[in-house]
């Protein structure tokens, strides 16, 4: 095992999502068994402790891969030489707060995370933003970072991903690893939109299996869109171990590749495809190869398709909009 380690840098570590990500990331389920890594995290003086216990535990494990752990509470720090950066802390809702106070807030996280990257971050860094608003925090964090190629960040909507497969896999009796060509489009919200008329259950087109546009527009696309609001209803808490789980896929295609006959969703720049304002970061359908991405292209976008996309890119525009008067873009 001679590779160079892969630096990884973490921000919210000492949080829910960072409890269930850091031992995953350690023992190679993010780039591969053969990969060493090391951590660096990143929290807020009051989150630091935690961290450091955390940290403890991580050492408790001997995973063979974990070569190193830093803690910080100084993006400059955390950043240094990071190849692989995910950001996962960020500033949540709370009551009586309003969508322009939130993004204020969260603006004042993901700007000079991003300027951190930018300054510090090794040539070929990677990001995930996680946080939430996480399509809006990456574009944030991207327009701080004007020397990093802007297609590195990204944000999650893997889990979405993976949420439409596991309903639609329960419907229909099939087996998860039969379906293919799933496509989660827009943003991390409830205006997401799950797409399943180009999917496939073992080689036949998923909207022609479910043959049920009522189930479809009334029982699949909200099941999906508002899972994480049914998750902190039952749990008390927002999703946590599917979340990082989900992070740890995002990465790790980005990195490994997608399989042949299959493609994968990621909130990236749009590059103006599908009618998606260039630039917002939106959830598209890629393939990835070598470490980089593709949309796949030249899908038939029919009617019901076309009006979900369009509403959640139009959340996405005024998103966008928003911190731009902030100024934060
Ligand atoms: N994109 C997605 O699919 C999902 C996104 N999320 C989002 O992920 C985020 C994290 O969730 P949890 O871990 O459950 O939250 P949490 O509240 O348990 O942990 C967040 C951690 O971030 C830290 N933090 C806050 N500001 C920071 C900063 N400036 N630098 C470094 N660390 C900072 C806090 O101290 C805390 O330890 C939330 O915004 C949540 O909404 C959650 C589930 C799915
Ligand atoms: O709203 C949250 O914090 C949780 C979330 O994004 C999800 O579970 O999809």
């Amino acid at each position: 095992m001679t590779r160079t380690p892969v630096n990884v840098t973490v921000t919210g570590a000492a949080g829910q999502i960072g409890y269930a990500l850091l031992f995953r990331i350690a023992s190679g389920h993010l780039l591969g068994p053969d990969v060493p890594v090391n951590l660096r995290l990143l929290e807020i003086p009051q989150g630091v402790k935690a961290a450091e216990g955390t940290a403890m535990e991580l050492d408790d494990c001997a995973f063979p891969l974990l070569r190193g752990i830093e803690i910080t509470d100084d993006p400059n720090v955390a950043f240094a030489g990071a190849n692989v950066a995910l950001l996962v802390g960020a500033r949540p809702r709370t009551k009586g707060m309003e969508r322009g106070d939130l993004l204020a807030a969260n603006g004042g996280i993901f700007k000079p995370q991003g300027k951190a990257i930018n300054d510090n971050a090794a040539d070929d860094i990677k990001v995930l933003v996680v946080g939430n608003p996480a399509n809006t925090n990456a574009l944030i964090a991207q327009a701080a970072a004007p020397d990093v190629p802007a297609e590195r960040f990204t944000a999650m909507t893997r889990l979405d991903h993976n949420r439409a497969i596991s309903q639609l896999a329960a419907k229909t009796g099939a087996a998860v690893s039969d379906i293919k060509k799933l496509t989660i489009w827009g943003n991390h919200s409830a205006t997401q939109y799950p797409d399943i008329f180009h999917a496939e259950i073992a080689g036949k087109n998923a909207a022609e299996v479910v043959n049920d546009e009522a189930w479809l527009a009334d029982t699949f696309i909200p099941t999906v869109a508002k899972r994480g609001a049914a998750i902190i209803e039952a749990r008390g808490a927002s999703s946590a171990a599917s979340a990082a789980n989900a992070a740890i896929d995002h990465v790790h295609t980005w990195v490994n590749g997608t399989a042949a006959g299959d493609w994968t969703s990621m909130g990236i720049p749009s590059d103006g495809s599908y009618g998606v304002p260039e630039g917002i970061i939106s959830s598209f359908p890629v393939t990835t190869k070598d470490g980089t991405y593709e949309i796949v292209q030249g899908l038939d976008i029919n009617e019901f398709s076309r009006a979900r996309i369009d509403a959640s890119v139009k959340e996405l525009t005024e998103e966008r909009d928003a911190v731009r008067e902030l100024g934060l873009i």
